[in-house]
């Protein structure tokens, strides 16, 4: 397998030497364009609006957003603020704090800040998508036969720097010639899986099944499904799992008709500094990406809205945590 991002799919972040180019994905598939941002604030603002999303690739683009504020100050208390307002833009994917941490945390002097902020948020980038491919191997091996997969989100290049998490996993067991057939639930009400993941899949000549969210319970009893396989936005020391709204129920269908749930998360996605789930500020966000559709109103006017966008997942319900350094397991019960 090739070290390289699936055929085709564009690369969400892009360092171009003067800007971060983020391929926007509010519009994909429909429409394929690219936002030039020139400030780390305008990185900020970008990934609150989630032209890039996926919390490996947050955690890239914040990382590149750092090195373009390092072209415009030596002065290391404004990188750190800059940092600060980057880590506001998402609360819930540890991905993004941690990239920043990392990068602030190797420039200890003035000289050669944007040398060493540039060389860090690459040398951030090139370990994602090597962990992705090791991940990849990792989840592949604890599956065996031909596998009928159900994911969740999106979770492939387009969320990470290339291959994908749980998608490198899909990516893999295609590779081998193992890979059934691919359920993707459509993930409201952003649609990552019916507008991202199916359109990934597409490129790489994979065929998933795109069904509503709410179909996962009939498409598991009816046998057709072997393995839920998602990826996270923060893994607890507990072992909780941070994950898209809707991963939880997932969790709870596939213990009850005896079906295996596997999470792929790179070790940057793990935050041991956190016990458990309880702790997480759960990112909401605006009523209307749940009261329109298109553009247009579908719920009547003042109704109340809950939008939640991450749900928490407990490590008992989770058969395998697969990281590049290994796979965990819960203790048996
Ligand atoms: C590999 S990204 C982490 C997740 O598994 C992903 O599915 C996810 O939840 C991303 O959420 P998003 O809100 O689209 O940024």
């Amino acid at each position: 397998m090739p070290e390289s991002i699936s055929k085709g799919c564009p690369s969400p972040v892009t360092w171009t030497g003067r800007t971060v180019r983020l391929l926007d994905q509010r519009w994909l598939p429909a429409r394929e364009t690219y936002v030039d941002c020139d400030s780390s604030d305008a990185v900020a603002e970008a990934i609150h609006a989630m032209v890039v999303r996926g919390a490996p690739a947050i955690g890239v683009a914040a990382a590149y957003g750092l090195a373009l504020a390092a072209r415009n100050t030596t002065r290391l208390d404004a990188l750190a603020a800059a940092g600060q307002r980057l880590k506001a833009a998402r609360p819930t994917a540890v991905n993004l704090a941690w990239a920043v941490d990392r990068v602030l945390a190797r420039c200890k002097t003035e000289q050669g800040l944007a040398a060493d902020v540039l060389a860090e948020a690459q040398a951030i980038e090139a370990e994602d998508l090597r962990a992705n491919h090791a991940m990849a191997r990792h989840g592949a091996e604890c599956l065996q036969g031909t596998v009928n997969v159900y994911t969740h989100c999106n979770t492939g290049s387009l969320a990470t720097a290339g291959f994908g998490t749980a998608l490198g996993v899909v990516r893999q067991l295609h590779a081998e010639g193992r890979l059934g057939q691919v359920f993707v639930g459509e993930t409201r009400p952003w649609l990552q899986g019916a507008r991202l993941t199916a359109w990934e899949l597409a490129m790489d000549g994979i065929e998933p099944t795109l069904i509503v969210d709410s179909a996962a319970a009939s498409v598991m009893r009816s046998g057709a499904v072997d393995v839920v396989i998602t990826g996270a936005d923060r893994v607890t020391a507990d072992g909780d799992v941070l994950n898209k709204i809707g991963t939880y129920s997932l969790a709870v269908l596939a213990r009850h008709h005896g079906l295996r749930m596997m999470v792929v998360a790179p070790m940057s996605t793990v935050d041991l500094d956190t016990t458990s789930a309880s702790e997480i500020e759960i990112e909401q966000r605006p009523a209307e990406e749940v009261t329109a559709w298109n553009g247009e109103r579908v719920a009547p006017q003042g109704v109340s809205v809950f939008n939640p966008v991450f749900d928490a997942t407990p490590y008992a319900l989770i058969d395998w945590i697969v990281t590049e350094q290994g796979v965990f397991t819960p203790p048996a019960s």
